[in-house]
């Protein structure tokens, strides 16, 4: 049968990248995205301003909606210190599969609790599941049109605190035009646009950076 992208580019990591190395795991799948085929992930480009955001906030808590094949979460989970947890969510079982491998691969499956389910059935009950308080770095990264009614669901129970930061992808393109109304006007956020490119591509793109005032 047929291979998906998710399984190619898993093979390019196993090819390509040295265990328990997190950086090699970046490169391989940056190398397969820009010379073999374009996925999803947020890219180089991009990547490089997630982590001087990650690295500033130095979080000990990280959530991250929309995990797909992982290549935000090792890129997050290897800046971490080392009490650190992130915990991302997927609800695509075969795209799960992938990231736990990729994951695994970088030697980051300590950091990282991947679960497979909802934002909109998980964000309610990780307080109770997972004895996290409050997350002091949110990655949205998921459908682009979930990334209000989830931060709105994150409010309300509690999981943001002053000073939580929200890093949000794809705030250009594919674009989240509701999300950005709502950080950039509420008194709630200040907000900061990162400009940069859709990954692998010359296409403007950006992340937007909201800090939460509580
Ligand atoms: C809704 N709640 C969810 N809970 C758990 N996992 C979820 C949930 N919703 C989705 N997922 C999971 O999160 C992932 C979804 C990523 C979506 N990302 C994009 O669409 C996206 C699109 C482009 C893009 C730009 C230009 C172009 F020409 C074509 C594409 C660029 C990007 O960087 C993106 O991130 C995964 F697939 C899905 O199962
Ligand atoms: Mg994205």
């Amino acid at each position: 049968t047929q291979s998906t992208r998710p399984q190619r580019l898993l093979s390019a990591v196993q090819k390509n990248a040295t265990r328990g190395n997190p950086r090699s795991v970046v490169r391989a799948i940056d190398e397969f995205c820009r010379h073999k085929e374009w996925a999803m992930n947020v890219g180089d480009e991009k990547g490089c301003i997630l982590d001087s955001i990650v690295s500033e906030v130095n979080p000990v808590t990280v959530l991250e909606l929309g995990t797909y094949c992982g290549y935000s979460t090792v890129r997050i989970a290897s800046l971490l210190p080392p009490n650190a947890k992130l915990i991302t969510l997927e609800f695509n079982p075969d795209f799960a599969a992938i990231a736990r491998q990729v994951i695994a691969w970088a030697g980051l499956q300590d950091k990282v609790q991947l679960v497979e389910g909802s934002s909109g059935d998980w964000i309610p009950k990780i307080q109770e599941q997972f004895g996290i308080n409050t997350f002091d770095l949110v990655f949205l990264d998921h459908w682009k049109d979930r990334y209000l009614p989830d931060t709105k669901l994150m409010e309300k129970c509690g999981l943001l605190r002053k000073g939580s930061v929200l890093v949000a992808d794809n705030v250009i393109c594919p674009g989240t035009p509701d999300y950005l109304e709502y950080v950039r006007s509420s008194p709630c956020y200040k907000s900061q646009y990162f400009i940069s490119h859709l990954e692998y591509t010359k296409a403007e793109d950006g992340l937007e950076k909201s800090v939460f005032l509580g």
